[in-house]
């Protein structure tokens, strides 16, 4: 029941300047029953409207949604089952708990619209605070709670009515990093405990590779890439991609004869092997900062020179110039080298990409700002 299934859903908005925006462009997905998956995506990219779509909010401009194997929104029957019909949890961006109710009633209040007798409300009521740790919190106002609290009462309210999936928009964004991080434990053991699907949007990279069984990056309203979080780290699809989850330098490069030169005149090669079918031309090197190795000794890699050193709590960040251009280098503690040195620098793991127009970038700039 709780599978959700997406078939060519295409979503289009025209704005108040008359311009046409394709919000979610072709949407093609299946999320299975019990799965915790994320939506991750720049602002704008489309991860909200497809959410709505799921939740009932917002129409469909093409496609259909399906919940296990019922049909919730066909655009070409124009069937449309209310948000309130489609058994979903919700926990949106904002708190969006209300401050003139107290815990308990902000807890009942799907309960009481579901008209549900008085002693079944008090005892589920009763359980969703059990399972949120609100015990003893139910005559409190939301305004005499801490957020990590306050975001309890949404979650309450979300599971009280037993969904089978559970949607989250940015549930997490308002809160501090710590409290963020055990909200995120709290998440998945209430998931465990009710083995609901979960589609959780984010534009927080650590959060989603942290909680998902699977995910999906997007872009300009386009699926790019679906996988584990493993899967997605360590073989991302594009460049996009690969600078969405984690940390990741781009250093410009020029192919010639089958070989990579950091710049046009340097004589000394990357040691890189080229994918097949690259032609002489540019492209960019990526690499992780925790990818690359760092030394004095003479012959050990690329030379470079060490512009600036800082002390992290994980590692040190070294940023280091190669033929004009800077790159992060990130080392564990001990290993310290000066500023201003000359050094060797070793790319362990790094992947070629092709150029990204600038076209691609203004694009989504402009899908932010309308
Ligand atoms: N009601 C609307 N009318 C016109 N355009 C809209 C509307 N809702 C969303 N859009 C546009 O659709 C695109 C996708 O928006 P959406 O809110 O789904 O992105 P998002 O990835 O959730 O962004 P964020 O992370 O900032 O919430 C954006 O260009 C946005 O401006």
């Amino acid at each position: 029941m709780s599978r959700i299934t997406l078939k060519n859903v295409t979503k289009e908005f025209v704005t108040r300047g008359g311009h046409r925006v394709t919000a979610v462009d072709n949407f093609n997905l299946e999320i299975q029953e019990g799965e915790c998956f994320s939506f991750l995506g720049p602002s704008g990219c489309g991860k909200t409207t497809t959410l709505r779509m799921i939740a009932g909010f917002e129409d469909l401009t093409e496609g259909e949604i399906w919940l296990g194997d019922k049909p919730v929104s066909v655009k070409s029957k124009n069937l449309y089952v209310p948000p309130e019909e489609r058994g979903l949890g919700m926990v949106f961006q904002a708190f969006a708990v209300w401050p003139h109710l107290n815990v308990f009633e902000n807890v009942a209040f799907p309960l009481r619209v579901k008209k549900t007798p008085r002693d079944e409300l008090r005892e589920r009521v009763m359980t969703a605070l059990g399972h949120t740790d609100l015990q003893g919190a139910e005559k409190a106002y939301p305004s005499d709670l801490s957020g990590g609290q306050q975001q309890r009462i949404a979650l309450a309210r979300a599971i009280v009515t037993n969904p089978r999936v559970m949607l989250l928009d940015e549930p997490l964004s308002n809160l501090d990093p710590k409290l963020r991080e055990s909200m995120r434990f709290e998440i998945k053991a209430l998931q465990k405990k009710f083995n609901f699907t979960i589609i959780f949007v984010t534009h927080d990279q650590s959060e989603a590779m942290a909680l998902s069984d699977r995910m999906l990056v997007m872009d300009l309203g386009k699926i790019i890439q679906t996988g584990t979080p493993r899967e997605m780290y360590q073989d991302p699809a594009n460049k996009f991609v690969y600078g969405f989850l984690g940390l990741s330098n781009f250093l410009r490069v020029r192919v010639r004869d089958g070989r990579v030169f950091p710049a046009e005149g340097t004589i000394q090669p990357i040691p890189f092997e080229l994918p097949q079918g690259v032609s002489d031309g540019e492209g960019l090197l990526a690499s992780r900062p925790n990818e690359i190795g760092l030394s004095r000794t003479e012959g050990t890699g690329y030379p470079g020179r060490i512009e600036k050193r800082l002390y992290m709590t994980f590692c040190i960040e070294y940023h280091v110039n190669i033929a004009g251009q800077v790159i992060r280098v990130h080392t564990p503690h001990g290993n310290v080298l000066p500023e201003g040195c000359g050094c060797f620098v070793q790319f362990r793991n790094p992947r070629w990409y092709a150029g990204e127009s600038e076209q691609v970038e203004l694009e989504r700039i402009e899908r932010q700002v309308i």
